[in-house]
């Protein structure tokens, strides 16, 4: 017996445009009692929410989410705009006792990451945070050999996460396509905007980073506001850097950047333990490398003329998702990770199991992304509870 979910989806830019995708491919490639309905969508622009509405085939638009919370005929509200809104929709929402799937970063600030943390869990509402990389096959199978025992005991964790689309000084900054480089909107640059992903994967192959020690850099000190034309001051962090230790003792070191050249959305990150390496980069998405020194299984160590890397090409059924998908070798793309979210939050409706990031997994890397700046302000080691 299927049970439709009524969706209201709140913002049509990008990720409306990834999160409209995966609720219309869901049910076709994943087999679950609850099929998404597309309800309703919201946005401010009446007319790109009504063009956007009719292009992906949502039943109705609201201009004022308040409205669209405020509908008996809604189940779950999908926050897709600025991070600046989050918090009250979020809040407004769990008051409605809607389930709540949320964009990332969760909050501008971790007093507001708290405080809706708190109120999806007092409403007792379903809740997910929409941090899309761990659903990438590779990711996910990174994830499985850690959990195997298959790298041992972990040594270091090296995240990277580049862009270069900030580079130029007449890129300005604010207002509608704008408004990750105004941290009044954004919160924070580099830091809540792409680390938090690396923050996110790491702390889910790696466990909790319990200290922090960083460093950031506004290379462009003043910028053209997009809405008014007037120079302003640059209010974010255009690169960071952060050093971490993790509660398992192990050291990790963390880089991210809007201003390396060539890189337009170089997310990496290699494990290195006792008894093997992972290594991903998702320029080269379908493969995760693997370095096996010793097998768990057979007990056996392995360093001779045939030892190596492997590249493991994830695009069999024996890997993550890839059975709903295509046949063996045939690739998937940045798009089915929503699509694989969101599978796994509809089957987490179903056994009761909470899909993974809830808010309380994303109130952590809340913490860290807080502590790296302060840590930055302060030039100061900072602790992490
Ligand atoms: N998981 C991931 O990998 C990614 C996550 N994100 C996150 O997703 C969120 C949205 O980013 P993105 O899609 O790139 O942003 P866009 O700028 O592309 O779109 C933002 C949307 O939000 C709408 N919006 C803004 N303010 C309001 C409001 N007060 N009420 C209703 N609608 C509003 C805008 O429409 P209008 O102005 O007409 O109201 C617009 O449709 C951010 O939190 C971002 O960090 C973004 C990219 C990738
Ligand atoms: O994953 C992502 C890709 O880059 C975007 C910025 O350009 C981020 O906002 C986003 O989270």
């Amino acid at each position: 017996m299927t049970k439709p979910l009524n969706i209201g989806l709140i913002g049509y830019g990008f990720m409306g445009r990834t999160h409209s995708n995966a609720y219309r491919q869901v049910s076709k490639f994943f087999d679950l009692e609850y099929q998404p309905v597309l309800k309703a969508c919201c946005a401010r622009n009446e007319e790109k929410i009504k063009e956007f509405a009719e292009n992906w085939g949502w039943e109705s638009y609201e201009t004022d989410w308040r409205k669209l919370i405020a509908r008996d005929d809604i189940d779950a509200i999908d926050i897709g705009s600025p991070n600046n809104t989050h918090y009250e929709m979020a809040l407004a929402a769990a008051e409605a006792g809607k389930m709540i799937l949320c964009e990332k970063p969760l909050a501008m600030d971790v007093a507001q990451a708290e405080a809706m943390t708190a109120a999806v869990e007092k409403a007792g509402v379903a809740n997910m945070v929409w941090y899309n990389y761990r659903r990438v096959p590779a990711i996910t199978l990174a994830h499985q050999l850690v959990k195997e025992g298959r790298i041992g005991r972990p040594f270091h964790y090296r995240a990277t996460y580049l862009q270069d689309w900030t580079i130029a000084e007449d890129v300005p900054q604010g207002g509608a396509t704008l408004w990750r480089l105004d941290a009044a909107v954004a919160g924070s640059g580099v830091t809540g905007d792409l680390l938090a992903h690396s923050i996110d994967t790491a702390i889910w192959l790696n466990g909790p980073i319990t200290s922090v020690s960083a460093a950031t850099e506004t290379f462009v000190k003043e910028r053209m506001h997009q809405d008014t034309g007037e120079m302003q001051p640059v209010s974010i962090d255009d690169a960071c850097m952060f050093l971490a230790r993790f509660e398992n003792g192990s050291m990790g070191t963390f880089e991210s950047s809007r201003y390396a050249r060539g890189r337009k959305n170089y997310n990496t990150f290699e494990m290195n333990g006792e008894d093997g390496s992972v290594f991903f980069d998702l320029e080269d998405p379908q493969i995760l490398q693997f370095f096996e020194y010793a097998n768990p299984t057979t007990g056996k160590k392995v360093e001779d003329h045939l030892t190596g890397w492997r590249r493991i090409h994830v695009t069999n059924f024996e890997h993550p998702y890839m059975d709903r998908w295509w046949v063996p070798g045939c690739t998937i793309g940045y798009e089915h990770t929503f699509t694989n979210a969101l599978s796994d939050f509809l089957k987490g409706l179903e056994t009761g199991e909470p899909a993974q990031p809830t808010f309380r997994d994303a109130l952590q890397t809340q913490k860290v992304c807080d502590a790296v700046l302060e840590s930055a302000r302060e030039r100061i080691w900072i602790d992490i509870n």
